[in-house]
C-alpha cells in the first residue's frame, strides 16, 4: 500500500516536467548521495541539466545550476519564491520569526526593519568596529609569529567575525585573551548550530512524511534550543532598555528595539520581540562562519599558491606608498585582491546550497521548466561555480577571471534579487579589510612545505576537511 502511494507520488505531472534521477519509495534520491552531496548534484546535471529534479524523501526539489535561470526565478520571479519551505525543524527553531525563516507579509516588514537598521547603525561605527578586530587579529599574529608557532586560521578567523558581531549587535566586547572554544561563546555557537543545522544542510525527518508527526511530537516535547537562545537574547534586551535612546542606537538590538515598540510593553508584542531575539539569532548564525570560513579558504589557497599571495602583497605594497594601514577607501585600488577574493569564493563557495526557498503557486520558468507549488528550491552553488559557460577552467584557482570579467553575472554568491544576503555589503567589507592588513604584513605558508588539502566538507557553511595550521612570516 505504501508503495503505491509513493509510487503515485513520483506519476508524471506535467508535461514541462524537469528531469532528474528515478527515485525509491521513502528516501526518493536521498540514498544516492555521498558525503558531499553538492558535488553528487553537480554530476548529475550532466544528465538531467542545470535545472534539474530530486527528490529529498517526500519533498520535491528542483535544484538550479545556471545564472540566466537563477535569475529568471529569484529576481523576475520574486513573489512566487520568497519563501522558506515550512519544514519542523525550523518551526522549532525559530518559530518561523526573524530575518531567515519569516514568510510572506511578516518578512516583508521585518526585512525592512532590518535593512533599515543596519543602514542606522551608522555606517562609520561599522568600519571603526571592523578597524578594532583587525587589530586584535594583528596582536594575535604578532605575538604568534615572534613564538615562531603556527597560526590556526579557523579559530583566529571566527574569533574575527564572532568578536565583530558581538560589537555589532550587542555593543560588547569579547575579551582579547578570550578562548572562544569555551564558555558562553562556544554555547551560543553550539545552540544555534543545533538549530539551523536541519534546516541549512538537510535532515532525512524534516523530509520524510510517515514520521512526520512523531518527529513533531518530539520536537514539541524536547527542543528546547530555541527557548535557551530566547532567555540569552531577552537578558541582553532587558539590560538594553535601562539605558536605551532612541536618538542614538548603540547596535543592532537597539536599532531593532526602536523599530519594535521602542521597549514600551504596551507597543512590543509578543511577536514582535520573537521577531527581535530570531533576528538576533540569525545575524550570528548567517553572519559568523559564512564570513569566517571565506577568510579561511582565503588562508588555504593564498598558502597554495605562494604566486598569487606575492602578487597580491605587491599590489597592495605599490597602493599604500608607504602608509601601513589599508582602509576601506584603497579597495577600488586594489583590483587583484578583490578578483582573488571573488575567485576564493567561487572556487570553494561556502554555502553549497544557500538557503532554501519554496514555491507558493505552480509556474513555468522560461516556458520550459514546470515548478510545482511546495516545491523546494536550491541553488547549487558548486555546480554554479564549476560551469565551464560561464567560468572557463573551472578547477583552475585563477583570479585573473575577475580582472578579465569583474562583473561575472554568474558571480552570485550572496544570491540575487530581493531576499537575498542582507549582510552582503558587510560581509564584502569585513574579508577585504581583514585579509588586505593581513597581508601587508604577513608571509603566510603551509606548515610541511606541501599544499594543504583542498578538499572541502559538507555542512551548514562548507569548510575545509580538515582543520590547519600555517607559518606565519613577518614581512619587512
Ligand atoms: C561570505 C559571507 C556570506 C555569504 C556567502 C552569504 C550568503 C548568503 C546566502 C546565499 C543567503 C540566502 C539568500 C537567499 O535566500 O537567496 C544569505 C542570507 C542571509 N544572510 Fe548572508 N552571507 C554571508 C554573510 C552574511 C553576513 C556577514 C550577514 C550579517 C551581517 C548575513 C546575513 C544574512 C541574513 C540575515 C540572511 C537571510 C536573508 C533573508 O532571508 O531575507 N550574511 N546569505
Amino acid at each position: 500500500m505504501i508503495l503505491v502511494i509513493q509510487y503515485s507520488k513520483y506519476r508524471k505531472i506535467h508535461e514541462k516536467e524537469i528531469k532528474g534521477p528515478f527515485p525509491l519509495p521513502i528516501l526518493g534520491n536521498l540514498h544516492s548521495f555521498s558525503d558531499l552531496p553538492h558535488h553528487d548534484c553537480t554530476n548529475y546535471t550532466k544528465k538531467y541539466g542545470d535545472v534539474m529534479r530530486i527528490w529529498f524523501a517526500d519533498l520535491y526539489t528542483v535544484i538550479l545550476s545556471d545564472a540566466n535561470i537563477i535569475r529568471k526565478v529569484y529576481v523576475e520571479n520574486h513573489e512566487n519564491f520568497m519563501d522558506r519551505p515550512r519544514i519542523p525543524s525550523l518551526k522549532y527553531g525559530t518559530y518561523f520569526h526573524g530575518t531567515v525563516a519569516s514568510m510572506g507579509e511578516d518578512w516583508i516588514r521585518n526585512r525592512d526593519v532590518v535593512s533599515r537598521a543596519m543602514r542606522k547603525t551608522n555606517i562609520k561605527h561599522i568600519y571603526e568596529l571592523m578597524d578594532t578586530q583587525v587589530d586584535i587579529l594583528l596582536r594575535s599574529m604578532e605575538k604568534i609569529s615572534k613564538d615562531g608557532t603556527a597560526f590556526e586560521p579557523r579559530y583566529y578567523t571566527t574569533k574575527y567575525t564572532m568578536g565583530l558581531m558581538y560589537k555589532f549587535i550587542f555593543n560588547e566586547e569579547v575579551d582579547e585573551n578570550e578562548d572562544i572554544n569555551n564558555g558562553d561563546i562556544k554555547k551560543l555557537g553550539d545552540l544555534m548550530s543545533r538549530i539551523m543545522e536541519d534546516f541549512a544542510s538537510g535532515s532525512l525527518w524534516d523530509v520524510l512524511e510517515i514520521t512526520r508527526p512523531l518527529y513533531l511530537k518530539y520536537l514539541e516535547m524536547f527542543e528546547k534550543a530555541f527557548p535557551i537562545l530566547i532567555e540569552f537574547f531577552e537578558k541582553r534586551y532587558k539590560e538594553h532598555l535601562k539605558t536605551f535612546d532612541p536618538e542614538s542606537p548603540r547596535d543592532l538590538l537597539d536599532t531593532l528595539i526602536a523599530e519594535y515598540g521602542g521597549g514600551d510593553p504596551k507597543k512590543t508584542t509578543k511577536d514582535d520581540l520573537l521577531s527581535i531575539y530570531s533576528s538576533l539569532s540569525d545575524f550570528f548564525f548567517a553572519g559568523v562562519d559564512t564570513s569566517s570560513t571565506t577568510l579561511e579558504y582565503l588562508f588555504l589557497l593564498l598558502s597554495n599558491y605562494p604566486e598569487v599571495q606575492e602578487k597580491v602583497h605587491d599590489e597592495i605594497k605599490t597602493t599604500l606608498k608607504g602608509r601601513d594601514r589599508v582602509l576601506l577607501s584603497d579597495k577600488a585600488s586594489l583590483p587583484y585582491l578583490s578578483a582573488v577574493i571573488k575567485e576564493t569564493m567561487r572556487y570553494r563557495p561556502v554555502t553549497s546550497f544557500g538557503l532554501p526557498r519554496t514555491t507558493t503557486n505552480d509556474i513555468v520558468i522560461d516556458d520550459k521548466y514546470f515548478i510545482p507549488k511546495d516545491s523546494q528550491v536550491l541553488i547549487n552553488y558548486h555546480a554554479l561555480s564549476f560551469n565551464e559557460k560561464y567560468f572557463p577552467n573551472p578547477h583552475v584557482f585563477d583570479p585573473t577571471r575577475f580582472i578579465n570579467e569583474p562583473n561575472n553575472q554568474a558571480f552570485i554568491p550572496w544570491s540575487i534579487g530581493q531576499r537575498n544576503c542582507v549582510g552582503m555589503t558587510f560581509a564584502q567589507d569585513e574579508i577585504f579589510l581583514c585579509i588586505a592588513n593581513v597581508l601587508l604584513r604577513y608571509r603566510f605558508k603551509s606548515v610541511d612545505g606541501k599544499k594543504i588539502n583542498e578538499i572541502e566538507k559538507y555542512g551548514i557553511t562548507t569548510k575545509p576537511v580538515d582543520r590547519f595550521n600555517v607559518l606565519l612570516e613577518k614581512r619587512a
